[in-house]
């Protein structure tokens, strides 16, 4: 008997929006977030400040994102808790995405899909962030890894941080800019599932920090996939930013907060009612 090819991500993305609202909460245990909570900045106030998010969060939000450099500063120790964090939010309904940020070349790329979208290995996500800078072919393993296991990507395009127009403006010799051929690329991976009327799993990461930017640089938002769109609260954007960042596209839009609903931590219920009242003021602005 043959086994059922796993649903595609961007279809559970879309279940999960509808289910439980357009929200990504990041889990970014940053030293001064641990130090308002009262935690040491140790593996000991690490996992527990991870736990009560998890805890409090993974039942009700469509996304969870730990933020993988925050678990990586504590060594194996620390890495032993973002696994645990990943298999409890999963088991509790929360889609997880990875954020690693990883690229590389293709050989070695393969191996970070491997750690990340091999669905038997020890930190397999549902969704990681990948870096498209080493050209976007790099990303081939991934791509390829996630479609296998009905997982996703989102590569970075337009991020939320001024030092990346940079590069993501830089315009190639046939007059396109970085972020546009991003786009672009990530639109071609998601073509199958839009033929058959899904969201695509492969997503691009665009700032809600950015205001009219796309625009201008001839960007197109309309990839078909989903748009995490991180930098609302302590980067300064706000829901109402997003219709004029993404236009037609903000449907689907996943917004990620983290230091916006963390700092209400680390009473649970602060972070649930965090958590909901960013929830209905993206779903008011995303109609
Ligand atoms: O890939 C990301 O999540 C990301 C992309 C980007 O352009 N900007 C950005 O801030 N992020 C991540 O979003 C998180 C910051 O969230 P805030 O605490 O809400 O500002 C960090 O984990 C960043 O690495």
């Amino acid at each position: 008997m043959t086994t059922p090819a796993p649903t595609p991500f961007g279809t559970r993305l879309r279940a999960a929006m509808d289910a439980r609202g357009p929200l990504c909460v990041g889990i970014d245990p940053h030293a001064s977030l641990l130090a308002d909570w009262g935690l040491g900045d140790d593996v000991a106030g690490l996992e527990r400040f991870t736990r009560t998010v998890v805890d409090a969060l993974a039942g009700r939000v469509a996304v969870l994102k730990p933020q993988s450099a925050f678990f990586e500063r504590f060594g194996s120790r620390g890495i032993a808790v973002l696994e645990r964090a990943v298999a409890d939010a999963r088991a509790a309904g929360a889609l997880v995405l990875m954020d690693a940020k990883r690229g590389d070349i293709g050989s070695t790329m393969a191996a970070y899909a491997s750690a990340y979208l091999d669905p038997a290995g020890p930190l397999f996500s549902d969704a990681v962030t990948v870096s498209p800078y080493l050209g976007f072919g790099s990303l081939r393993p991934a791509l390829d890894a996630a479609r296998a296991a009905g997982a996703g990507v989102f590569a970075l395009a337009l991020t939320s941080n001024p030092e990346g127009a940079e590069v993501q403006h830089a315009v190639r010799p046939d007059g396109t800019t970085v972020a546009a051929t991003v786009l672009a690329a990530l639109k071609a991976e998601n073509a199958a599932e839009a033929a058959e009327g899904r969201l695509g799993s492969y997503g691009a990461v665009v700032g809600a920090t950015l205001g009219g930017t796309a625009h201008r640089l001839g960007a197109d938002l309309a990839i078909d996939g989903p748009l995490l769109a991180p930098g609302i609260g302590a980067q300064g954007a706000t829901p109402a930013d997003l219709p004029a960042v993404f236009g037609a596209a903000v449907r689907n839009v996943l917004p990620s907060v983290s230091r916006g609903v963390l700092r209400h931590g680390p009473d649970a219920a602060s972070l649930v009612a965090a958590a909901s009242r960013m929830a209905d003021e993206v779903h008011a602005v995303a109609e």
